[in-house]
């Protein structure tokens, strides 16, 4: 693992406050030396109502799919807020990642968010609350902003952002444009993040030099499905039935017998065998 950590800065943007934070982040984290890919989630909506909502000529970024975040080491999201949260396009995109969190793939990457509203007040913070369940959920490690910048606490002008993630304000009708301090808290955030994964990457080649083969278990773990999956197969395969229920209420075993209780091993045992099934691809 001796090349630059990559990371892909993934995002939604209809009318390009979102892209060009993300371009100040990209910066941020190339300054830093990591790779950047910049990447949009598919669009659900049509051509017809994207012309209804004025929106931009599509950015000319490559479309990303779920399989490809495997190959990234960190994750950056760029999200605009729809009614308080995330737009359906994130989600969908979000929601097509069940076989990623079936094998745990994305367990153990750092990633990280931003975020632009129409209004101050519009819901930077709360669009972040629908974000981090998906982050748990994969066993994602989120790296918050704090408040890493003085900007943060100019309260002379609007800028966005919080603890949560850097941000900009677009107005009401898309026309402001993100400001500086806004760029300046972008970057910061980048910086910051882009520090962390470099420090997982050290981490990650001393436990190697360590420890060689234990590697892979110390720092990633997998998902429950593939935990429960190795559970069943690790157990040890014995022909012999289960004893009946019957036997184990009447059972006279005294009290403290180092015995093992097969009856009880047996009865687990048989329950655990039934593979769980998995909604995901
Ligand atoms: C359907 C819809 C819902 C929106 N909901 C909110 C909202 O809840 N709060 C808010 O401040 N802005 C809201 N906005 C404004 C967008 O957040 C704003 O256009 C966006 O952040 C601009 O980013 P972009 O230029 O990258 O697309 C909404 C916009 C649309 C189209």
């Amino acid at each position: 693992m001796s090349s630059a950590p990559t990371v892909y800065i993934i995002l939604y943007s209809l009318y390009g406050h979102i892209y060009t934070l993300a371009k100040h982040i990209q910066s941020g984290l190339e300054e830093q030396g990591l790779q950047v890919k910049l990447y949009q989630v598919p669009e659900t909506l049509s051509d017809d109502i994207l012309e209804k909502m004025h929106a931009a000529p599509k950015l000319d970024l490559p479309i990303i799919t779920a399989e490809e975040l495997k190959d990234a080491d960190a994750i950056v999201w760029g999200i605009p807020t729809r009614f308080g949260s995330m737009p359906s396009q994130m989600k969908a995109f979000l929601d097509s990642t069940g076989g990623l969190w079936a094998n745990g793939t994305l367990s153990g990457k750092p990633t990280s968010a931003f975020f632009s509203t129409g209004s101050q007040h519009g819901g930077q913070e709360s669009t972040v609350y629908n974000l981090i369940p998906y982050f748990a959920h994969h066993g994602m490690l989120y790296v918050p902003l704090g408040f890493a910048n003085a900007n943060m606490f100019d309260n002379s002008e609007v800028i966005g952002s919080s603890s949560w993630g850097s941000g900009t304000v677009s107005g009401s009708d898309g026309s402001r444009q993100v400001s500086d301090k806004e760029k300046e808290i972008a970057l910061t955030q980048a910086k910051n993040f882009a520090n962390v994964v470099i420090s997982m990457q050290k981490g990650k080649v001393t436990l190697q030099q360590r420890e060689p083969s234990s590697t892979e278990s110390s720092t990633q773990q997998s998902s429950p499905v593939v935990q429960k999956e190795k559970q069943v197969q690790d157990q040890p395969k014995t022909d012999a039935p289960a004893a009946p229920a019957k036997e184990e209420q009447t059972s006279t075993k005294p009290a403290g017998s180092s015995t093992p209780d097969h009856t009880k091993a047996n009865k687990v045992d048989k329950k655990e065998k039934s593979p769980s099934k998995c909604f995901c691809m």
